[in-house]
């Protein structure tokens, strides 16, 4: 790990050890120093490893990552400094946040996104729409946007010049700074469609490192189009030492998940596609179209990183794919670990393994884990357990979500986080009568669920 994250964990592990847990410091303690951002009114944390953007092999990160390093510091001294009083109660609220929503459509080429981008144009939902449509090469805006265009597109802007994911990212900072600057007031919401082959991390990334596009603008949600045919052969795909398999994590960061061309297969193979997909990614909603003719509210306002709808989220897995999911529940392998000394805590890992016919080729190791346990967490432990948790294995954590039970604290704590940008806090108070279940769920890469089950009962009083 670089020294930089050594430095910054001494003095995260440092500051939560050296205060004393009490109700109304919790925000402070609980991840100090990713707590506070300045300049912003919200509950946000931000942290980024130099690590997590080292992945994708083929980005020119050095810039950025020097920035981001800047920044860590920053944080952390912002930190030290934390302004309210003891008995402020300002953490146990979600402050409204009026930022323009930014939906982003991925999904492997040709699976639909430029077909989803102009039913979403088209339909009737009043909202005006910028788009930014990321090409490669020199492609000027193709036909059918024209007429997406003229349908009602607030402003199309096109990105061509390479990826999004990798080369451009910079552009797109720039490019939403000046639809903000030129256009604020005059749309409702951005659509940023990538090239098939982008991986989306650093595109979310985007979203909270750089303060041109975090102050106005927020991520609303991951919407991946799979392409029910041929994503299996891309699924499968072997790519080399270091080098991510773009169908896969597409999935992973999925909020959304459109099972779309579902006119080209039968039944059979859609439902074993479903029950694989669930096992990259739990947490998204999954529906399966035609066209991508989905409602608009599926794909629009979804808040997929927003504090108060992490219950929705963690649920997520129970509530997906209601249409389909007899075939989901009786197909899908579950690899229940269950603690049986404790009858109210399980986890459940999802993992690709050789029960589909083709699994058996490639195991890219992204799966999902979901811990769910009644009773309190001991606040010094849980920061700890997590703090170390993101240092150690942020890289492979792509996404997280938990709501959690903190011994002396009425309110429900969420939080969410990508890699090591952490957001956490306090929503809204237990119910009299609620059981006090903690859940969490993360989606990643080589997770072991039994090693985080115990991790998280060992905070448990
Ligand atoms: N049969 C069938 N064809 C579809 C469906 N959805 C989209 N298509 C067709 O598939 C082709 C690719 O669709 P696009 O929307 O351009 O896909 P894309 O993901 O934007 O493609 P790239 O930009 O190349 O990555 C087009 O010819 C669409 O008309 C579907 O549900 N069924």
């Amino acid at each position: 790990m670089a020294t930089l994250s050594i430095d910054i964990g001494t003095t995260f592990l440092g500051l939560a050890k050296s205060q004393p847990a009490s109700l109304n410091r919790f925000g402070r303690i609980f991840f100090p120093q990713l707590w506070r951002r300045n300049n912003v009114s919200q509950s946000s944390s931000y942290s980024v490893a130099p690590a997590a953007y080292s992945r994708v092999e083929s980005c020119n990160y050095t810039s950025w990552r020097r920035k981001r390093s800047s920044r860590r510091f920053s944080a952390s001294a912002a930190t030290t400094s934390t302004p309210q009083s003891e008995d402020s109660d300002i953490l146990t609220k979600i402050p409204p946040d009026n930022r323009i929503p930014a939906t982003i459509i991925t999904g492997f080429l040709g699976s639909g996104k430029t077909t989803l981008l102009n039913h979403i144009l088209t339909a009737d939902h009043g909202k005006r729409i910028a788009v930014i449509e990321n090409e490669y090469g020199e492609v000027d805006i193709d036909g059918s946007l024209v007429a997406a265009k003229a349908a009602g597109a607030e402003d199309i802007i096109m990105l061509n010049n390479g990826c999004l994911c990798c080369t451009v990212r910079g552009d797109l900072v720039r490019m939403i700074a000046d639809l903000v600057k030129r256009k604020k007031g005059k749309f409702d919401h951005i659509v940023i469609e990538t090239t098939g082959l982008a991986n989306p991390a650093p595109i979310i990334q985007t979203f909270y490192a750089e303060d041109q596009v975090f102050n106005d603008v927020k991520l609303d949600g991951v919407v991946t189009l799979v392409d029910a045919k041929h994503v299996g052969l891309h699924l499968d795909e072997v790519k080399p030492e270091g080098v991510v398999n773009e169908a896969v994590e597409q999935i992973a960061y999925a909020d959304r998940i459109i099972v779309n061309k579902t006119d080209l297969v039968g039944e059979k193979d859609i439902a074993s596609l479903v029950d694989r997909i669930r096992n990259i990614n739990r947490m998204a909603q999954l529906k399966r179209t035609e066209f991508g003719k989905v409602d608009l509210d599926y794909v629009l306002g979804i808040g997929g990183f927003d504090l108060e709808r992490i219950d929705t989220a963690i649920d997520a897995e129970s509530s997906e794919d209601h249409d389909h999911d007899h075939h989901h529940h009786q197909e899908h392998e579950h690899d229940h670990d269950h603690d049986h000394d404790h009858e109210h805590c399980h986890d459940h890992k999802h993992e690709h393994h050789d029960h589909h016919a083709h699994d058996h080729t490639h195991d890219p190791g992204v799966s999902s884990v979901s811990i769910v346990c009644e009773g309190s967490l001991d606040l010094e432990k849980a920061n700890v357990w997590l703090g170390t948790l993101l240092l150690d294995r942020s890289e492979d954590i792509y996404r997280m979500k938990g709501l959690l039970s903190v011994e002396g604290m009425n309110e429900r704590f969420v939080f969410q986080g990508v890699h090591d940008i952490f957001q956490g806090s306090p929503d809204r108070p237990w119910f009299p009568d609620e059981p006090r279940v903690n859940k969490i769920v993360f989606i990643g890469k080589n997770l072991d669920s039994e090693e985080l089950e115990k991790g998280f009962k060992a905070c448990l009083l």
